[in-house]
């Protein structure tokens, strides 16, 4: 199947048969440029349906494009299954074996996000689909020292600010390079991350290894935003692509700007490993937990009435006359309105490492946060939540990092080639 045969292929099919992600997911995918796949079981697909084969299912033959503008795995929706992984380049290896690298990462992901095994596979996910795996790379502000291309860091990967709130474990933060995998398939994930450990044989090692997962695709009776540990709804007041300024806000433009060209069509990942103190959330009475944020937990409507998607209205007194949306609600700190337009789009796995030493869960949220400009997007509003967030007594941010998303390879181009062969 060719890149323009998945774009032929309607949104009809996808609508009527995939679950929540991946049918709300399907706009954000097209309008952000990512093309989507997917064919009705009993279809011949990329590995499955033909030779008499049983067919796959519409999860498993949804496909995401490797080339276009951005990258996949920005705009895609929710995958129920995440792999964040930060490699160190091995001593000795500069721009040659980092530029080898992103050539091998790339033959890989463009291979597996079409459905096909690479050569002596382990064969862990044969009988799968794609099942919307996407492969996403980064570089870290260290890549930039270690292969010699200081000159070409761009601003935006500036250290972030220390946060009052920070118990960032540097074990566990940034890296030379990032890669996020996504898949609706457990396997399918699990698969390609082996898949890119291995491509990274003497040139890189391993730094810091993150699990995620959200609910999967077809869960629920109807398409809905994802529910976090806590059981809030969460990404309602996310950016929409089709909102005007969406672009903007998140991907860095073209041609000016002041950021560099290799850019273009980029973006920067904001990630955070943040705990969430259940054992003490979950003691909360229900009508606490909902003026922590500002919200119902049952939909996610605001407490000032209406459902989901209506706004907040920020100024409204109860019978009190004190604020419905309490000056510390989360919703309320983190609304672009009170941050001068600051805007980030949340694309966030939930993680559950078992018990931690302390007998508490250690499960919370690999935030991960997309923007054109991380000045202009996650850090003025951690800064704020940082000052007063009723959220911050129940969570923890464990670790961070900050990578540069080059824009989407054309056809023939691996990623990061406009950066390590200019
Ligand atoms: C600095 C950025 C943010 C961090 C860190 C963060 C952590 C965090 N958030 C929740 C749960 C919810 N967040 C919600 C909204 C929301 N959060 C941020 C930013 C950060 N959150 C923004 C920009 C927004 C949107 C605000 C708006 O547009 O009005 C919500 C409400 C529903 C929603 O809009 O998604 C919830 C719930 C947790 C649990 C958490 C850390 C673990
Ligand atoms: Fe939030």
């Amino acid at each position: 199947m060719t890149d323009s045969d998945n774009l032929e292929l309607s949104r009809r099919r996808l609508l009527g048969t995939v679950g929540a992600a991946g049918a709300a997911g399907l706009v954000v995918g097209a309008a952000g440029g990512a093309g989507i796949s997917a064919a009705l079981p009993g279809e011949d697909t990329a590995g499955a349906g033909a030779g008499g084969a049983p067919a796959l299912t519409t999860v498993g033959a949804t496909s995401v494009m490797f080339h276009g503008k951005h990258q996949a795995g920005i705009t895609t929706p929710l995958q129920s299954r995440g792999h964040l992984v930060a490699f160190d380049l091995a001593p000795g290896a500069g721009r040659k074996e980092a530029a080898a690298l992103l050539r091998r990462w790339s033959v890989t992901a463009k291979a597996l996000m079409s459905g096909k095994a690479p050569a002596e596979d382990t064969g862990v996910a044969l009988d799968a689909g794609p099942s919307s795996l996407t492969v996403t790379f980064g570089f870290g502000r260290t890549f930039f020292d270690r292969t010699g291309l200081t000159s070409r860091r761009p601003a935006g990967l500036d250290p972030l600010p220390a946060f009052s709130s920070d118990a960032l474990d540097p074990r566990r933060s940034e890296g030379d390079l990032w890669v996020q995998i996504g898949a609706d398939d457990a396997l399918v994930a699990f698969h390609a991350l082996r898949a890119v450990q291995k491509d990274a044989g003497d040139a890189a090692r391993v730094r810091w290894q993150m699990n995620g997962f959200n609910r999967s695709a077809g869960a629920t009776a109807k398409p809905m935003t994802a529910r976090n540990l806590m059981g809030q709804v969460d990404g309602t007041g996310n950016p929409k692509p089709t909102d005007p300024d969406f672009d903007r806000r998140i991907f860095v433009p073209a041609g000016g700007g002041g950021a560099p060209e290799w850019m273009a069509g980029g973006s920067y990942a904001v990630v955070r490993r943040i705990r969430m103190l259940l054992d003490d959330w979950e003691k909360l009475p229900l009508d606490r937990q909902e003026q922590v944020i500002g919200r119902r937990k049952s939909d996610g409507a605001p407490l000032t009435g209406g459902t989901e998607t209506t706004e907040l209205d920020l100024n409204k007194l109860g019978p009190d006359g004190k604020l419905v949306i309490p000056d510390n609600a989360h919703s309320r700190i983190s609304a672009p309105e009170q941050n001068g337009g600051a805007a980030m789009l949340r694309r966030p796995f939930s993680f559950h490492d078992g018990i931690g030493p302390d007998g508490t869960p250690d499960a919370g949220l690999l935030f991960v946060c997309w923007q054109a400009d991380p000045l202009r997007g996650f850090v003025p509003v951690q800064r704020k939540l940082d000052r007063g967030d009723a959220l911050s007594t129940f969570i923890r941010h464990e670790a961070s990092g900050l990578f540069a998303v080059p824009g989407g390879p054309a056809e023939g181009e691996y990623v990061g080639q406009r950066l390590l062969e200019a």
